[in-house]
Parts: C-alpha cells; sequence; structure tokens
C-alpha cells in the first residue's frame, strides 16, 4: 500500500478595505514558477497554520500580520505533492509587500483578475472571493410579486447583487414567468441569480446557478453547472456539500423562523462548531437573521448572512 503524505500549507488572502486582493507569482526554481498564489508556505515542524502563516508572510515580503481569520481548508494533489492549504483573510497588518524572492505581486478585484494563470487549487477560493456578505433570499409568499419586485428594484439600486429565487409555493410555469422578470432586472446590473430545486430548472432558466435544498443536495451526485450552494442543517450535508466542490452552503437555522415554524436552532455556538471544521466554502448562517446580525455571523467564523424577510425590510 503506498501512502500519500499530505504537505501542510498557509496562504494569506491580504484585503485592502477597498476589496482589492494580493496576487503573487511564484519565484523562478520552484514548481509552478510564475504561477500567481497568495502569498504563504509550508507549516515548518510544530507550527500551527497561523504561526506559519505569519512566518512566510513577513519571510516572503516583510509583512507584519496583525488580523487575520481562518477561512477556506482546500486540500489538492499535484504530481509534486499532495496539499492541505490552510486559507486566511488578512485584513490588518504593517508593512507593504517586498518582493523578498523576486516574486511580482498585483492587487487584484474579486472577479476581475487581470494576472494568470493562478494555481489550480486556487480556484474555489477565487470563487469564495466573489461570494457576497449577504445572500438574499426572495419573499414572493408573504409580500405578494408586485410588491416584491419593488423591493427587489430598490434592494439592486442599493447594490444586490445575488439573489436565490426561492418560492416554493409557486407552480412551475408561475416560478419560470418570475424568474424571466427577475433576470430582466438583474441583467442590467450584471447581478446573478440562483434559482432555488433541481439543478435542471436552473439550466432551463438560463441562470447563473443553483441553490439545492438539503433533499436535493442529498441526492445530487455530480457537481451542477455554474454557481451552486445548498442549504444544510448539520456535518453530513457540510460534508456531501464538500465532495460536490460546491461554491457555499447556508446552515441553520441559527433562531427560530416564521418561514420554519417548530425547526431545531443551532445558535450561533452551535453553527461555529460546525461551520469551523475546515471546509472548502464560505458558509452563511440563516434563520431568523437581520442585517445587523453580520457582525456576530462573521465572528462566529460565517461568510455572512443568508436573508429572507429581513432582506426586503427597509429599503427606501
Ligand atoms: N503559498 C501558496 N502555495 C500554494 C497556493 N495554492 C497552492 O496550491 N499552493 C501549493 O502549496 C505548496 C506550498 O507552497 P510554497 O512553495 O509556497 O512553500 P514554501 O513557501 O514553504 O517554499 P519552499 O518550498 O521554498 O519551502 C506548493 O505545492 C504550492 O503549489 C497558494 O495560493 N499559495
Ligand atoms: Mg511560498
Amino acid at each position: 500500500m503506498t501512502e500519500t503524505k499530505t504537505t501542510h500549507v498557509a496562504a494569506g488572502i491580504l484585503i485592502r478595505p477597498d476589496g482589492q486582493f494580493l496576487l503573487g507569482s511564484r519565484p523562478e526554481g520552484k514548481p509552478y514558477a510564475g504561477w500567481w498564489e497568495f502569498p504563504g508556505g509550508k507549516l515548518e515542524a510544530g507550527e500551527t497554520p497561523l504561526q506559519a502563516l505569519v512566518r512566510e508572510l513577513h519571510e516572503e515580503m516583510g509583512v507584519t500580520v496583525s488580523m487575520a481569520q481562518p477561512w477556506l481548508v482546500q486540500t489538492f494533489t499535484y504530481p509534486h505533492a499532495h496539499v492541505r492549504l490552510n486559507f486566511f483573510k488578512v485584513t490588518d497588518w504593517q508593512g507593504e509587500p517586498h518582493p523578498h524572492e523576486g516574486q511580482a505581486f498585483a492587487w487584484q478585484v474579486p472577479g476581475a483578475l487581470t494576472v494568470d494563470p493562478v494555481l489550480p487549487a486556487n480556484t474555489p477560493i477565487l470563487r469564495g472571493l466573489q461570494l457576497p456578505a449577504v445572500l438574499p433570499f426572495s419573499n414572493v409568499a408573504e409580500l405578494g410579486e408586485a410588491a416584491w419586485l419593488r423591493q427587489l428594484d430598490l434592494a439592486l439600486a442599493q447594490g444586490l447583487r445575488w439573489l436565490v429565487l426561492r418560492e416554493p409555493q409557486l407552480p412551475a410555469a408561475a416560478y419560470a414567468g418570475l424568474a424571466a422578470e427577475v433576470q430582466a432586472r438583474l441583467q442590467p446590473y450584471g447581478a446573478r441569480l440562483l434559482v432555488h430545486g433541481q439543478p435542471q430548472r436552473a439550466h432551463d432558466l438560463g441562470a447563473a446557478g443553483v441553490h439545492l435544498p438539503a433533499r436535493v443536495l442529498m441526492e445530487t451526485t455530480e457537481r451542477p453547472e455554474g454557481w451552486c450552494g445548498a442549504s444544510v442543517h448539520n456535518a453530513t450535508e457540510l460534508a456531501r456539500a464538500a465532495e460536490l466542490g460546491l461554491d457555499y452552503a447556508v446552515l441553520g437555522a441559527i433562531q427560530p423562523t416564521q418561514s420554519h415554524p417548530g425547526s431545531a436552532t443551532l445558535g450561533w455556538d452551535g453553527f461555529a462548531a460546525l461551520a469551523g471544521q475546515g471546509w472548502p466554502f464560505p458558509v452563511y448562517g440563516i434563520g431568523g437573521l437581520k442585517q445587523a446580525d453580520l457582525a456576530a455571523a462573521q465572528a462566529a467564523g460565517a461568510q455572512g448572512v443568508a436573508l429572507l424577510r429581513a432582506a426586503w425590510q427597509g429599503l427606501s
């Protein structure tokens, strides 16, 4: 039997207040020289990922990390190594990046890279960086179509760029008609529609992607095309989402909700225990949340909050 040795790596995503993040080119003489990566390197014996991150960023570019949050964990098999990459979001540091190893640096806008190629293991990370902090779910069921579309227009003008169209009460034809209305509104903003339900439905409606209910997630065996996330409630469902290589998961319920009365709730402690297990995608909290819960969510390790009723309140 052959045993695959795992190389543990820590890498830092330096994020400026304007949202741009830093990539560096790999120096000559290393595998994948010239490819773009997040600065970082291998853990030394006895080091934690955070300790390795702090050391590597200092060695490679003279930056002193003062604030770093563990973000995604990605495993990947290269011809030269099987790597386990611990990515951190670095939001505060001292010193300007200096190329101590002859590398080049480039600040990049999420979703609009100007450099290539990027190391193949980083593709999901670059997708994750495009996801919003607040993921809105539609609420036609409660507001009615006309009133909700008015709120959607306001939200788009205020920056909404992602939408999960979840209306399980609508028959297929009515859902398709609504999706077309919504697409026409999102398109001028370059906003993305995620259809709720089966992957085939998203394909037929020409949406940017699909949001799988947990039941559909558990019967899905191949990663759907386009953007794909899922609703999850436990470690088993999170593990399935990871196997499929999904872009995000929405984990809940955090608090009791009107849309799912009587469901079990996790609270932020329960959320943190599940979401903190080193998933390769960002995890949102959902269930009875408001915009004002964003800080608590992120403190619990969340990408942000998925909002249903609260996404459409207080807009004017
Ligand atoms: N630093 C870094 N390494 C990455 C990224 N993505 C990725 O697949 N890797 C892989 O992780 C491994 C470790 O990276 P490294 O070569 O930077 O290690 P290091 O700085 O300790 O260098 P060394 O080899 O001189 O000790 C490499 O196999 C590299 O291909 C990334 O974004 N940043
Ligand atoms: Mg390195």
